[in-house]
């Protein structure tokens, strides 16, 4: 279980003044839960992954995986940016095996689990390509496989899928549903897209900005019905789904009104 608790982070901007980046958040990621955060610019979706991460502490509240509070980055956490960052000089199985290579695993097995991981993400046979000869889904296919490749707990994924266009991002989603529900891991998913939060999260955290919180949270269980039925075209037009999409861009909507009232 991961375990977010009243997580709250100020920022100091340049001028001096505290900015109030997450205020009390507080939400759980269940074994396989599928969590997304949903929200505008300047919410705090990638404060709040990054303090999961480990890359910045909270300024209040507590961040408890698996029984342990997160007191920095660790191998039991993987990331996904929106930008890849693949080393341009490596090789695509190179770039997979980095992190077991700094982990301490023997060669052959570096290269045994990278080439399972290209499988897994449907590029088995580019595993001597170079980044620059991928596209940019391939791309960050690498970097899920990389993510996966020291076994994390849980998956941390920044606007993943931000940068690509929507019949890549549409065959992404499916793909990371297909990952998740065969290897059943625990993914944390940062998004500005409605769509793409309703189709992917067991539970989505909708949130609005200054300070950033948690305004609306919706249990779903399209994933569940997507990985059973692989029938993303009857999902998404379903009167459920658009009826949810509505009701979730009034609020967003009405989050915006509120900031540019104040
Ligand atoms: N290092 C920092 N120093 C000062 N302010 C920061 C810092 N990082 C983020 N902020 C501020 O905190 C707030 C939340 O930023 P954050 O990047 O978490 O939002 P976001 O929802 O991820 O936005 P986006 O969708 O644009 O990436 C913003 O007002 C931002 O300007």
């Amino acid at each position: 279980m991961l375990k977010v608790d009243h997580a709250s982070v100020f920022f100091a901007a340049r001028d001096g003044r505290p900015v109030h980046a997450l205020d009390r958040v507080s939400f759980e990621i269940p074994e396989s839960g599928f969590v997304v955060a949903l929200g505008a610019s300047g919410c705090g979706k990638s404060t709040l992954l990054n303090a999961i991460a480990g890359f910045l502490p909270l300024s209040d509240g507590a961040i408890i995986l698996d029984g342990r509070p997160v007191r920095g980055p660790g191998a039991d956490r993987g990331v996904v940016f929106q930008k890849d960052a693949l080393l341009p000089w490596e090789t695509v199985i190179d770039n997979v095996a980095l992190g077991l290579k700094f982990a301490g695993v023997s060669k052959s097995e570096r290269r045994a689990r990278a080439h399972e991981l290209l499988r897994l993400v449907g590029l088995g046979e580019f595993a001597k390509a170079l980044p620059y000869e991928l596209s940019g889904g391939m791309r960050q296919r690498v970097g899920i496989a990389r993510a996966l490749a020291t076994e994390p707990d849980i998956l941390l994924m920044d606007e993943p899928f931000g940068a690509l266009d929507s019949l890549t991002r549409e065959q992404m989603q499916e793909l990371l549903i297909s990952i998740w529900d065969r290897t059943a891991k625990r993914i944390f998913f940062i998004t500005h897209s409605i769509e793409e939060a309703l189709f992917l999260g067991t539970q989505v955290l909708v949130m609005s900005p200054r300070p950033g919180r948690v305004v609306a949270r919706f249990d779903l269980d399209f994933v569940r019905r997507f990985a059973a039925t692989g029938d993303a075209r009857s999902i998404k037009s379903s009167p459920e789904f658009a009826s949810l999409r509505e009701e979730i861009r009034a609020i967003l909507h009405s989050a915006e009104d509120l900031r540019s009232a104040a």
